[in-house]
């Protein structure tokens, strides 16, 4: 049996606005995250998704509840998470190189290792020749690939992403999907995935988590059973597919009716 990476139980997550206003955004929320589990989450909009995420990184305690991340309650900042949002976290003043040698360096590695280092993850996400390229040089999916090498040049334990290729377009984004699928197959970190794509969800994890409309909490879980390693432009017409997204869909189609 795998061990537990994360631990979320029987959270709630209250906001109190400066007019006084309280927002519920999760209740009752439970979840468990295996080593090298890749879970996929989708719900509506407002269903507190990133509220979830922002639990895991400490940066948001619960209300009640509590979650723990390797077996201990989160606090502060975990130098395992590593994090890849939905905007581009790069530095728009650093070269490509340096963008991704920035967590080794930060951690006390010394720069011609670290930059070692992130020569080899540009060269792993298909950026040889633009290491002195600025972010503003390069197009929405190479940005992004250098936001992949800069998290995972960090190994880390645990990988959170919100939304990560929402900006991209359709082509860009597959690539990027069957990108990470491989850069992941390496490590096998645990994984949490947000997107509102219910297809994008499927062919990423192996377990896709449906939240009720806002306060969320659970609705219904599903076990992805398609083989790895995966490869999701095949898996994609597969009936197995086609019947899970429709199966998904049913479910979150009663939560996003306004
Ligand atoms: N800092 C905050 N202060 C007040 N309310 C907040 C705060 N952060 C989130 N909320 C509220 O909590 C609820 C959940 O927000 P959250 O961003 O987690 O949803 P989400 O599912 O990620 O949404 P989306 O799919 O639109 O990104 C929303 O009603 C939101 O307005």
């Amino acid at each position: 049996m795998k061990n537990v990476a994360i631990e979320m139980k029987n959270v709630s997550r209250k906001f109190v606005s400066p007019t006084g206003k309280i927002t519920l955004a999760l209740r009752d929320f439970s979840l468990t995250v295996h080593e090298g589990d890749f879970i996929a989450i989708v719900g509506p909009t407002g269903c507190g998704k990133s509220t979830t995420l922002g639990m895991i990184t400490g940066l948001n305690p619960p209300s009640s509840g509590s979650v723990k991340v390797f077996g201990k309650s989160v606090q502060g900042i975990d130098p395992n998470i590593g994090f890849v949002f939905q905007a581009d976290a790069v530095f728009p003043w650093k070269s490509v190189i340096d963008n991704v040698a920035i967590g080794p360096i930060f951690r006390g590695t010394d720069p011609k290792i670290a930059h070692d280092m992130a020569a080899d993850w540009i060269r792993r996400v298909g950026l040889t020749g633009f290491e002195h390229h600025y972010p503003h040089q390069l197009s929405g999916g190479m940005r992004k690939r250098v936001a992949l090498a800069q998290t995972f040049i960090n190994e880390p334990k645990i990988l959170l992403m919100d939304e990560p290729f929402s900006a991209l377009d359709v082509q860009t984004r597959a690539l990027m999907q069957e990108e990470l699928l491989g850069l992941w197959s390496e490590k096998k970190a645990s994984v949490i995935f947000v997107t509102h794509d219910i297809e994008e969800a499927i062919a990423l994890a192996d377990r896709v988590i449906v939240l009720s409309k806002g306060p969320g909490s659970v609705k219904s879980s599903y076990e992805i059973p398609l083989a790895r390693p995966r490869d999701i432009s095949e898996a994609r017409y597969s009936d197995e597919f086609v019947h899970l997204s429709k199966q998904i869909w049913s479910d979150l189609k009663d939560e996003v009716q306004i």
